[in-house]
């Protein structure tokens, strides 16, 4: 038995959880807790991609002792063995954790990702695999483990622990900032007429409360943290990474993130958007206003002149600032409501888009005259998977404590 109970309080928290004693390195498990079977699986079902994260043991000595032993090692195999997985999944080497210490056991964690809508050919594969034989459960968390629990059960009898997304989120952004080296960053001096000119610098994020966090998924959820279990979802918008993508399908023919991306990087918003000076001839300096401020978002497309000379790039470049300016003006006001001065930026819709990045940076930092940070996080979509297995180990620990 341990020598530190866990208890799950009210809210679901474990007692002995990361930040709630703040004395154990080890942030879910006492040493001597009973250990959860392999293998463990973390998984975020969300709206557009679905993320996975597989902590891989030092010890694959303690794996090969467990019953299935095959099954296990060859699951195992073929997840470390491999940098892709069928058509389209990807493990983001770039990403690993190694020597952590979860639930008394020291390991990797390695960073999956695959579009849900492949799901069917991932529980194919589950099953190719023999997964349902090693008699285990996966958790899950994200609005599809809801949609996808009885498919899971039905078609490879594999039980989904179903867990909250946004616990998941905090959790996740809690444990891989302190344990991954220079995990939270800014972007210094960002300036939206230079966006080459600004670098990316560490950010010391040990004592972090209050922060606000704006997860940019396929929608967009923002969430004022005060505190390790104190946070609520203070608002949300529907005009997101999904937004963006879908769009951006639609407007230009791309039919990938990294393709709408690569064609935005290209583009010049300048040639769809309306500005400031297109209306006024220059600055409205009475309110501030700069001639290159944006005051119309695909403002000269009723134009057909201006219509026929944008590009697909300048299409695809003026969407994602159009989303991007609207999710930084939502975060801005959200801040000043709740009082609060560092905003962290997370979900997927960041990843390989240091455009939209730099753009929260230079909007945060100019329209508040400098009072809030914009900050983000080098796992950006992966927080989510990463409290669900951490929910996973708490969860086994405290199902053996009780029997
Ligand atoms: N490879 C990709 N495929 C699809 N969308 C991607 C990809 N990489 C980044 N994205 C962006 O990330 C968003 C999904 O972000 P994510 O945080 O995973 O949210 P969700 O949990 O809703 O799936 C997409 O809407 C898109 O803007
Ligand atoms: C429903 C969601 C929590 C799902 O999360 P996601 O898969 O987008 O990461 C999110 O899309 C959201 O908060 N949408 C905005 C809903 C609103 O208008 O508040």
């Amino acid at each position: 038995m341990s020598d530190k109970p866990l208890v799950i309080d009210v809210n679901g928290h474990d007692s002995n959880d990361f930040l709630g004693n703040g004395m154990d390195n080890d942030l879910l498990s006492p040493r001597d807790a009973p250990k959860p079977s392999m293998p463990w699986f973390g998984m975020d079902i969300g709206g557009t991609l679905t993320k996975l994260i597989y902590f891989e043991p030092s010890d694959m000595m303690e794996l090969e002792q467990q019953g299935e032993k095959e099954t296990l090692k060859t699951i195992h195999r073929y997840l470390v063995g491999n940098i892709a997985y069928g058509n389209t999944g990807i493990r983001d080497t770039h990403l690993e954790m190694s020597n952590q210490q979860i639930g008394g056991k020291k390991g990797t964690l390695h960073f999956i990702r695959f579009p849900t809508s492949e799901m069917n050919a991932f529980i194919n594969l589950a099953k190719s695999k023999n997964f349902s034989t090693l008699a285990c459960a996966i958790c899950a968390t994200g609005g599809g483990a809801y949609k996808f629990e009885m498919e899971f059960k039905q078609r490879i009898n594999l039980t989904l622990h179903k867990f909250d997304e946004l616990d998941c989120l905090i959790k996740g952004i809690h444990y891989i900032d302190r344990n991954f080296p220079l995990e939270c960053y800014y972007w210094k001096d960002a300036d939206s007429d230079k966006p080459n000119s600004s670098n990316k610098v560490p950010f010391d994020f040990h004592n972090p409360y209050p922060y606000l966090v704006v997860n940019i998924g396929s929608g967009v959820s923002i969430l004022a943290v005060r505190g390790p279990f104190d946070y609520k979802r203070v608002w949300g918008s529907s005009l997101g990474g999904g937004t963006f993508l879908g769009l951006c399908c639609l407007l230009t023919g791309c039919t990938t993130f990294e393709e709408a991306i690569a064609l935005a990087a290209e583009g010049d918003s300048h040639k769809v958007d309306k500005l400031v000076k297109d209306i006024y001839g220059g600055d409205y300096s009475r309110f501030n206003l700069k001639g290159a401020t944006v005051a119309s978002s695909f403002g000269q497309m009723n134009i057909e002149e201006k219509r026929d000379q944008a590009s697909k790039s300048d299409l695809a470049r003026s969407t994602l600032v159009t989303i991007t300016n609207n999710i930084g003006s939502i975060a801005r006001m959200v801040a000043t409501t709740e009082k609060i001065d560092k905003v962290v930026f997370v979900g997927n819709f960041l990843r390989v888009n240091t455009i939209s990045m730099k753009l929260l940076a230079y909007a945060m930092e100019y329209w508040s005259d400098g009072a809030l940070k914009a900050l983000f996080l080098e796992h950006e979509g992966y927080f989510g998977a990463m409290g669900c297995i951490m929910e996973y180990v708490s969860m086994s620990q405290n199902f053996s404590n009780i029997n």
